[in-house]
């Protein structure tokens, strides 16, 4: 247990820092030919380049000295062995076992072999899918099915939504695969209004069986399927759920062989790789379902054995730290330059948001630091016309990862070459900016007058020296996908390790929910509620003054 201020290569890295701060990254590239070659890594299908960063091979080797004094080998046994890390909830931490090798047979957990249990619900996942496929599953008039809904919310949704949508090329044409999470009615009514209750399953996806919002998804989807031909007989052949609450599943109307188990040593934002993530093998065929969870093992061996100098995961989490906590970055930027990744960052603003947002170490202590960043992001070069522009000019420092497959699974004439091109010249641009001269220079080439170029160039210097990874692939591939996605739980996983805070919990997000129920009660009756704060109490009254 440590608070990272204490430990003596924090202390170095905050003196080591005054003095990297002065000097230009494009001045490290021309100091040092090999630049390129020393800070490029590969693990599992994916190459990273971190080279545009602001470290030299000091700042490196302390980097890998605070993880190390941080006790972050430690922790990755840890996980992998099952011992309980998520110490509020007492609880191991294993998605890693959802994705485990064949040829590994055993991981005893608090006397359980969980690997028995994850391959069974795979098999049980293999017979559904194929069944779904093959037509021998009828809806209740005995047609085929058509369209699954996966009816989740937060982890029990946005993974296999986001990876479901990165596989498109993958997926099968016969089942159009569905999402809905918000309780907002107009999700689950635009849903409905392209469906025929008698080819359309719906899979319910919450680990407790107890969300608002999925409850309350589900019981309209059954209502709407009540209303539209179906019958509480037939419930069961239009409705599965995925579940570690058995009992409340079957009161809903499930067969239980159409429940599909979780377990609580997985969290729900590292589920997908689980049953949860049975819409995805829907979509794309179990076969592909399998791909991607090999692909996210290979990235997982490469964490737990590669040295941390070259460990991608290990890397680009002490990177992090370093703008962090040694630049004062409050944000990092995710920027795939793959239409089909575009929503990636939501997922990983999810995973490390829910994780790394927190302010109490281990012992619960409170932190000395700051910790998770706001992670936040979207498709390249949309972006580019958009908050580029705070990115190349802005006040602040924002850390960005750009990510980008060789090969386009649709290439048309050049556009792969000017995506990937666009995606190269962010990164450059970010590091080399424009001086204030290089600025005068364009503008008087342009025919600008002595007094314009005073007026404009100012305001077309950019600084540089901003930083950035980027990640190459050959291509999205269920194995690159899944490896990606491993890549930045570890990544998270080692920031929390550095940051001494436990990333498996997510105790923040009860209060509202506690809240909302009351405020909710408090707008369908006549409570007195002059006890809440006046805000509080107008927006409540606003609400019902509507409905009257
Ligand atoms: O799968 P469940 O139990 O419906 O929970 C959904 C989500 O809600 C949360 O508990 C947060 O509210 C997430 O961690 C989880 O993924």
């Amino acid at each position: 247990m440590h608070s990272p201020t204490q430990l003596s290569a924090w202390q170095a890295l905050a003196e080591h820092q005054k003095e990297i701060d002065s000097v230009e990254m494009k001045s490290l590239f021309e100091k040092d030919k090999n630049r390129a070659e020393k800070y490029t890594t590969k693990a599992a299908g994916w190459t990273l380049d971190y080279a545009k960063n602001r470290v030299n091979e000091k700042t490196l080797a302390l980097l890998i000295e605070l993880v190390k004094e941080a006790g972050l080998e430690t922790a990755i046994k840890g996980m992998f062995s099952g011992a309980h890390i998520n110490n509020t909830e007492d609880r191991s931490v294993l998605h890693i076992a959802l994705r485990a090798s064949q040829a590994q047979e055993s991981l005893m957990v608090d006397g359980v072999n969980v690997l028995a249990e994850v391959r069974a619900t795979l098999k049980q996942m293999e017979q559904f899918v194929a069944q779904l496929h093959s037509g021998e599953w009828k809806g209740y008039t005995g047609k085929n099915i058509t369209d699954v809904v996966s009816i989740g919310i937060g982890g029990s949704y946005l993974g296999p939504k986001v990876v479901a949508e990165a596989l498109t090329p993958y997926k099968k044409d016969d089942i159009k695969v569905h999402f809905v999470a918000n309780i907002d009615g107009s999700d689950i009514t635009g849903k409905l209004k392209q469906l025929n209750p008698e080819t359309t399953v719906f899979v319910i996806s919450s680990k407790t069986f107890g969300t608002l919002e999925t409850l309350s998804n589900a019981n309209a989807a059954r209502d709407w399927f009540l209303a539209n031909g179906g019958s509480q007989d037939t419930v069961s052949k239009h409705f599965a759920a995925v579940s570690s609450n058995v009992k409340k599943a079957v009161d809903f109307g499930m067969a239980e062989e159409n429940i599909f188990p979780m377990w609580d040593w997985v969290g729900g934002r590292y589920s997908l790789w689980s049953a949860i993530g049975l819409p995805v093998a829907i979509a794309v065929g179990m076969d592909n379902f399998y791909a991607l969870l090999d692909g996210a093992h290979q990235m997982d061996e490469h964490f737990r054995t590669a040295p941390l100098e070259e460990n991608l995961p290990v890397i680009m989490g002490a990177l992090g730290v370093w703008y962090i906590n040694f630049h004062n970055a409050q944000t990092h930027a995710l920027i795939p330059y793959d239409h089909y990744l575009r929503a990636m960052p939501a997922h990983i603003q999810q995973l490390d948001m829910e994780s790394n947002g927190k302010a109490n170490l281990l012992n619960g202590d409170g932190v000395e630091t700051d910790t998770g960043p706001i992670i936040w992001g979207g498709a390249g070069t949309n972006g580019q016309h958009a908050y580029h522009q705070l990115l190349h000019q802005g006040t602040r420092l924002v850390p960005v990862d750009f990510i980008a497959p060789l090969a386009s699974h649709n290439p048309i004439k050049d556009h792969h070459a000017q995506l990937f091109a666009n995606c190269l010249s962010q990164s450059q641009a970010l590091m080399v900016g424009k001086t204030l001269e290089q600025a005068e220079q364009e503008l008087r080439d342009a025919g600008a007058t002595p007094e314009q170029v005073e007026a404009i160039a100012p305001h077309k210097v950019i600084k540089g020296n901003r930083p950035s990874n980027t990640l190459l692939t050959d291509k999205m591939t269920p194995e690159t996908v899944g490896a990606l996605i491993a890549l930045y739980e570890h990544r998270t996983f080692v920031q929390g390790t550095i940051w001494g805070i436990n990333s498996f919990d997510q105790w923040g997000v009860e209060l509202g929910k506690v809240l909302g129920t009351d405020i909710f009660n408090r707008l369908v009756s006549d409570s007195d509620n002059s006890a809440l704060d006046a805000s509080t109490q107008a927006l409540i009254n606003a609400f019902k003054k509507a409905q009257a």
